[in-house]
């Protein structure tokens, strides 16, 4: 099952110049099943989702120890070093969707992150590895609805899209025509991204018409922005509920779909993001459809984003290296990549206390 060469990954043909006189080199390009439709780095391919077919899930079964002894190879074994380690960091922070998602949140607090966000990493480590002239942005910026405007504002002209929590975040159960107005009002606003979260007494309940329905419907609400949908994997009991779920959101056209809200008690863990990225490979068979994938809750450190990147590149290969295809949900992990992408310019370990929060 792991083919993923020693050593991950393997050179590009056109490396970044770091000033050092080192290289941090972009990604290997490792070709996809060539059966899908992959959209370039930026570009907004939608997924338009199918009709409900249970025929394509019903009969899933997940072997759940062969699943966590396969999720086991990625966290120790696959240790990715020196500038190829650089590199992989700066991919990781390109596709993460900085987060705050506090009840004590305000305009100032996210106009600090949008800031955070323009410019992720310090601007003399950025000139140290050589990217002064195309300096890392993050992936998105996350927020509550409320604050959306205020998101929008500070990031005008940055090109970072922002990202709206919605439908009664985090337990979504709250009655359905206000969930779709709590979306309406965050695009209204200007989310060009709506984290909305599944209802999950419909798997629990395997009522996969209901789940597909509503899901569907806020799609609609939407319109242009992009629909992640957050499927609480730690509420769900199952790997097989996960896998199932995973499979109606996609057929309901979800952009993305998003393991934990960072709320529940288990949140991102790779034996399930494993498990949704294998239904997200089956429906890409099934469909010719790619979709994007977003582990969230509780990472906070450069080697969970190692991990999850081994993930996605040995499952997916490299087309889901990018942040049209792939994010990490998190309000806590940029300060360690930070720390970590200093260490290999400088040789030395800063404080994290060094580093703005975020
Ligand atoms: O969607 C993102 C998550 O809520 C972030 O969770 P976190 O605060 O544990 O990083």
């Amino acid at each position: 099952m792991d083919k993923t060469e020693k050593g991950t990954p393997a050179a590009s043909k056109k490396p970044a110049q770091v000033s050092s006189g080192q290289t941090v080199p972009a990604l290997s390009v490792v070709p996809v099943s060539s059966a899908l439709t992959v959209s370039g780095q930026g570009a907004h391919a939608r997924n338009p989702g199918t009709a409900l077919k249970p025929e394509w899930f019903d009969a899933i079964e997940v072997n759940l120890s062969a699943t966590e002894r396969r999720a086991a190879t990625l966290g120790g074994r696959r240790t990715v070093k020196k500038e190829y380690q650089a590199a992989w960091l700066v991919k990781a922070v390109q596709c993460i969707d900085l987060t705050t998602l506090a009840g004590d949140d305000t305009p100032g607090r996210v106009h600090r992150l949008a800031l955070k966000a323009r410019r992720p990493i310090r601007e003399d480590i950025v000139a140290a590895l050589g990217l002064a002239d195309t300096p890392p942005t993050v992936g998105a910026v996350c927020v509550y609805p409320t604050m959306v405007g205020p998101a929008v504002k500070a990031l005008a002209g940055s090109g970072i899209p922002v990202a709206s929590v919605a439908t009664g975040f985090p337990a979504g159960l709250t009655p359905l025509p206000q969930r779709l107005a709590e979306i309406r009002y965050a695009v209204d606003q200007g989310a060009g991204e709506i984290d909305i979260v599944i209802n999950r007494a419909q798997v629990l309940t395997q009522d996969w018409n209901g789940l597909y329905d509503e899901i569907r419907a806020m799609r609609e609400a939407c319109g242009e922005a992009h629909l992640k949908a957050i499927l609480a994997t730690g509420d769900l009991k199952t790997l097989r509920n996960v896998y199932k779920a995973s499979m109606v959101a996609m057929m309901a056209g979800s952009d993305f779909i998003k393991t934990s809200t960072g709320k529940e008690d288990v949140n991102a863990t790779l034996p399930v993001s494993l498990t949704m990225l294998r239904a997200l490979r089956d429906y890409g068979e099934f469909t010719g459809e790619a979709v994007g994938f977003k582990p969230a809750g509780g990472l906070r450190t450069a080697k969970d984003a190692l991990a999850w990147l081994a993930l996605m590149k040995e499952e997916l290969g490299r087309p889901w290296l990018e942040p049209n295809l792939f994010r990490i949900g998190a309000s806590s992990m940029l300060a360690d990549i930070e720390r970590q992408l200093e260490h290999f310019v400088t040789g030395r370990y800063s404080a994290l206390t060094h580093h703005a929060l975020a």
